[in-house]
């Protein structure tokens, strides 16, 4: 049994944490902590939540307390993390960063996107990218854990096979992406208020959105050489999930794409390559760790149409910074996130 810590537990990432590690045998969640909240018992927060955290109340974050603990996660805004994980880790705990903090490599890149200065670009060095389908061996060592966006989550398992086996113009990819109003976090915003975005759906942030450096990044590291991605994110009305159409160019017919994606994702307990044809909905993915794909060459010319849902939540947060959990401390990577996809 290991202890863990949520930093930000109130947050919509940091709930599901809770609601998955309810089921988890193997982590006892010691610590969470909320400012605003602190001295409310979990269970009198979230309801839902009854029954298996009765006695855990939020508190405060503090270093000595957190330190305690074998990992914490960050389910915090940007900035969070970079200020609190080098004293965790000098304390011998492992983090597990839900938010952006460790995700570009290069911390100019990060301060140009992000609007504000790398805060820990000492730690750059040993973070590791938690995208389990590349860099499962690189986790098993780590202290220190970048978990991926949710776009780049639904975008990088979509687009890598074609990558990784040379097959596409990496000159011209496009990601054509949809989110639930979720991904915006709990923070009381007007575009997220029902009357504004429940009945209705609008692109976004379309000349330049901060996971666009993320997905670039992960593509590039698969094909070897630059990237032209075109990544345009929209706002859809429902809670979670997202789907991402991704198009991008194969000359060479002759390739069984299908095979490609069943063979390079045969050993991915958390990736589903649907039949051909298929058309995979976001909610088969509500609440399950799962990113479900499906291949599509219309009418047979160079143009790959690629389908990719999953749950921002869940495969796109708080369920693969638990599977990344499972790996770093040598538990089986399924445990705690056996759940089905919920339908309807
Ligand atoms: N929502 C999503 O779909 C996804 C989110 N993420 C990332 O995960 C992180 C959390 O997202 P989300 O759960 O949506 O965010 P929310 O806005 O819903 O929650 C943020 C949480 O962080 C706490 N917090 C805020 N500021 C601080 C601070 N300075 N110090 C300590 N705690 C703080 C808040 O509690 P309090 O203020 O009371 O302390 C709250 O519990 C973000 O970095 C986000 O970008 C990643 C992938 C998907
Ligand atoms: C719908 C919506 O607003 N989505 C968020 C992205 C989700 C997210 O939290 O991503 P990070 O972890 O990289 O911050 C956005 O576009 O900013």
């Amino acid at each position: 049994m290991i202890k863990v810590g949520i930093v930000g537990g109130t947050g919509y990432t940091g709930v599901e944490l809770l609601r998955l590690l309810a089921q988890h045998p193997q982590v006892d969640v010691a610590v969470i902590t909320s400012r605003s909240e602190a001295g409310i018992k979990v269970s009198d927060m979230y309801p839902n939540l009854r029954g298996h955290y009765d006695q855990l109340a939020f508190s405060v974050p503090d270093a000595a307390t957190l330190g305690a603990c074998d990992a914490v996660f960050f389910a915090t805004p940007h900035g969070v993390a970079h200020a609190l994980a080098g004293e965790l880790l000098a304390a011998g705990t492992k983090v597990i960063d839900l938010s952006a903090d460790f995700r570009l490599q290069d911390a100019e890149e990060w301060a140009n996107w992000y609007g504000q200065p790398h805060g820990a670009p000492e730690l750059l060095g040993e973070a590791v990218y938690g995208l389990p389908e590349v860099n499962r061996e690189k986790i098993k060592a780590a202290r220190l854990i970048a978990v991926p966006g949710c776009y780049p989550t639904a975008a990088q398992l979509g687009l890598l096979p074609l990558l990784e086996a040379g097959l596409a113009d990496t000159s011209r990819l496009i990601a054509d992406c949809k989110s639930g109003v979720s991904g915006a976090g709990r923070g009381a915003k007007v575009g997220s208020l029902f009357c504004e975005a429940g009945e209705s759906m609008m692109a976004y942030s379309v000349k330049g959105h901060r996971h666009l450096p993320e997905i670039s990044q992960g593509l590039r590291r698969a094909s070897g050489g630059d990237i032209g991605l075109t990544f345009v994110p929209h706002l859809t009305p429902m809670i979670r999930g997202i789907h991402a159409t991704l198009y991008a160019t194969v000359a060479d017919k002759s390739v069984d794409l299908q095979s490609l994606y069943e063979q390079r994702y045969a050993n991915e307990p958390f990736v589903d390559v649907m039949p051909a044809g298929s058309h995979p909905e976001t909610r088969s993915v509500r609440g399950a760790n799962v990113c479900r794909l499906a291949i599509h060459r219309p009418q047979g010319g160079d143009l790959v149409v690629v389908l990719s849902v999953i749950d921002n939540l869940v495969k796109g947060a708080s369920g693969q910074a638990v599977q990344n959990l499972n790996i770093l401390f040598g538990f089986d990577e399924r445990m705690g996130l056996a759940h089905a996809g919920m339908m309807p």
